[in-house]
């Protein structure tokens, strides 16, 4: 993927390949800038790879898409609407026709539940703490039933608390609902406890896949038990190792990447990101 900027292109990714299978919850872990929201946005469709692209499905993704949602960091919730009515968005635009007026109402309800929040429904997103209004986004992501669930830190921005919380009601909505989830995270613990695999990216420029690391723990996962299994510790070890051995220092793998190549040849920009669901 490579961009357009004042001083030419600027390639954040290059040859990246990602395949997911359906139902796997996959997170993507790296130093800031390597480019773990591009690859996020391009499977979203809000961005068109400059090479190569993201197919679900066996179609290919070019556009948004309410199969596949999106929870920010920071919660895009309308302002002017209440928590119910920013879930009865989304319940409208991918339900209209398929649920009834009561159906969908008990749908709302039901996500809002999900999430602890159905007991703000009239309030509206400046009268509620920001982890609450990211549980609304939360809510509102799943209410679509999307196939795959798009997350960019969705719980970055929280209390410890909260955050724990929604990480295990996360767990359990996903065995639920089974639906692909992608999340990026720089939280080591976080990418553990949650994920089937953790994707590590290599530093920007030109990041790639650096690290695909199967985390084959038993489910359902508890973090109070989690805490001293050895299995957990030796995940949480390989993951801390690339963040801050292997990758730790971004100009010199860049400057030994750059030396071990032929300077006369450009590396090609391919982008093959592949989601399976
Ligand atoms: N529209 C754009 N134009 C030019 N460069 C861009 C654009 N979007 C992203 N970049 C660059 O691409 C690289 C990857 O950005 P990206 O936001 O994907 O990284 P990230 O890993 O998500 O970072 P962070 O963890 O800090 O959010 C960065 O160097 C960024 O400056």
């Amino acid at each position: 993927m490579a961009f357009d900027t004042q001083s030419g292109p600027f390639v954040a990714l290059d040859n990246l390949n990602l395949k997911i299978k359906k139902g796997e919850f996959v997170s993507l872990i790296g130093h800031s800038g390597c480019g773990k929201s591009t690859v996020l946005n391009i499977v979203a469709g809000l961005l068109n790879a400059s090479k190569g692209g993201c197919v679900l499905d066996g179609h290919e993704v070019t556009t948004p898409g309410p199969e596949r949602a999106v929870v920010f960091q920071n919660h895009s919730l309308m302002p002017w609407l209440t928590v119910y009515e920013n879930v009865e968005l989304a319940v409208q635009q991918v339900f209209r026709k398929s649920m009834s007026r009561k159906e969908r109402k008990e749908w709302i309800l039901h996500n809002l539940a999900l999430v602890h929040m159905d007991h703000a429904i009239d309030k509206r997103p400046g009268e509620i703490s920001g982890g609450m209004a990211q549980r609304v986004g939360i809510a509102r992501a799943l209410a679509m039933k999307p196939s795959v669930l798009l997350m960019d830190e969705p719980f970055g921005a929280l209390d410890a608390l909260t955050r724990a919380h929604l990480q295990d009601s996360l767990m359990e909505i996903q065995k639920d609902l089974n639906n692909t989830v992608i999340m990026i995270t720089h939280d080591v613990d976080e990418a553990v406890l949650l994920s089937d695999r953790i994707i590590m990216m290599t530093n920007g420029p030109a990041a790639t896949i650096g690290e695909d690391l199967a985390i084959e723990l038993p489910r359902p996962r508890d973090r109070v038990t989690l805490a001293d299994n050895p299995d957990y510790m030796h995940y949480r070890q390989a993951v801390m190792s690339f963040l801050y051995e292997k990758q730790r220092f971004p100009d010199q793998e860049k400057q030994k990447d750059d030396d071990d190549q032929d300077h006369e040849e450009s590396s090609e920009t391919r982008r093959g990101l592949q989601a399976i669901a």
